[in-house]
């Protein structure tokens, strides 16, 4: 699949950038003239060398930053047009998993990864027992009372990626998701995006991690020196399974 394979659609774009560049201060541009459609229920990778400008890219989405120029547009909404006090609103629907993980010190691994829940009104009897499940599935079911400090750094990772996708949000944004876990917690981890996709969220996972796009066999936006460069298709047929059966699943959960 190359980059300019956007596919039409009566649905709004997710995220829409047209012309977009950005620079950090008075420094270069990062990102050149970036041009490309998120649709709805869409999967992509977004891969490059490190310095290529990804984590900027997901910065500007996250509307961490803005761009210097071009227009950038999410759910529809030309971000340059909302007001301030209407971004929070946009930010919410987003979940973002970041490569310093950015967990609350002072609050346990089950609060954690329940803030978003929280956050947003809910009761925590009406989602107790989905964060235990989604912790388990993360690997993180006997750690749930855990002060952030004393997990590794491959349970913090797990724990943001928890927090980033309980709320089932619009959009998910992940930098590096797998860059502290093993080849198994990696694929694992690639079901959870893949379910959470199949159940409708938008995701763009920046990642150096090949083994990871060649088994999801998805789209990639690719990056060199802050542009997007077309990526011949290579990639065999979705394999989310290989090396990894349900046996596993139970030692895991056991
Ligand atoms: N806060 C900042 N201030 C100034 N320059 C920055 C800042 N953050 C990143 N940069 C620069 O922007 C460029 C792109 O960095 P970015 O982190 O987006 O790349 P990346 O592709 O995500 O890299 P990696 O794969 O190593 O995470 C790099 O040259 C980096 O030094």
């Amino acid at each position: 699949m190359r980059i300019a394979d956007v596919q039409d659609g009566d649905t709004v774009p997710v995220v829409r950038f047209e012309g977009v560049s950005m620079r950090y201060g008075r420094g270069p541009e990062t990102l050149s003239d970036l041009r490309f459609t998120l649709h709805p229920g869409s999967f992509h990778f977004l891969t490059g060398p490190s310095g290529a400008g990804k984590s900027s890219l997901l910065k500007l989405i996250y509307l961490a930053h803005r761009a210097s120029r071009g227009r950038v547009e999410l759910f529809g909404r030309d971000i340059s047009l909302t007001r301030p006090e209407d971004l929070p609103f946009v930010r919410r629907r987003i979940g973002v998993v970041f490569q310093d993980f950015r967990l609350l010190d002072h609050l346990p691994v089950f609060d954690n990864a329940a803030l978003p829940l929280r956050i947003a009104g809910r009761k925590p009897a009406s989602y107790r027992d989905d964060v235990a499940e989604l912790l388990q599935w993360v690997g993180l079911g006997e750690r749930m009372h855990a002060l952030p400090a004393t997990l590794s750094g491959g349970e913090k990772q797990r724990l943001a990626i928890a927090r980033a996708v309980v709320d089932r949000p619009d959009v998910l944004l992940a930098d590096e998701p797998t860059g502290n876990v093993d080849p198994a917690m990696s694929l694992r981890l690639l079901r959870l995006f893949v379910e959470l996709n199949r159940l409708g969220t938008t995701v763009l996972i920046a990642t150096h991690d090949e083994d990871l796009v060649a088994r999801a066999n998805r789209p990639t936006l690719h990056l060199e020196n802050g542009r997007l460069v077309d990526v011949a298709d290579t990639s065999p047929e979705p394999d989310y399974d290989r090396g990894y059966d349900d046996e596993d699943d139970a030692e895991d959960e056991a």
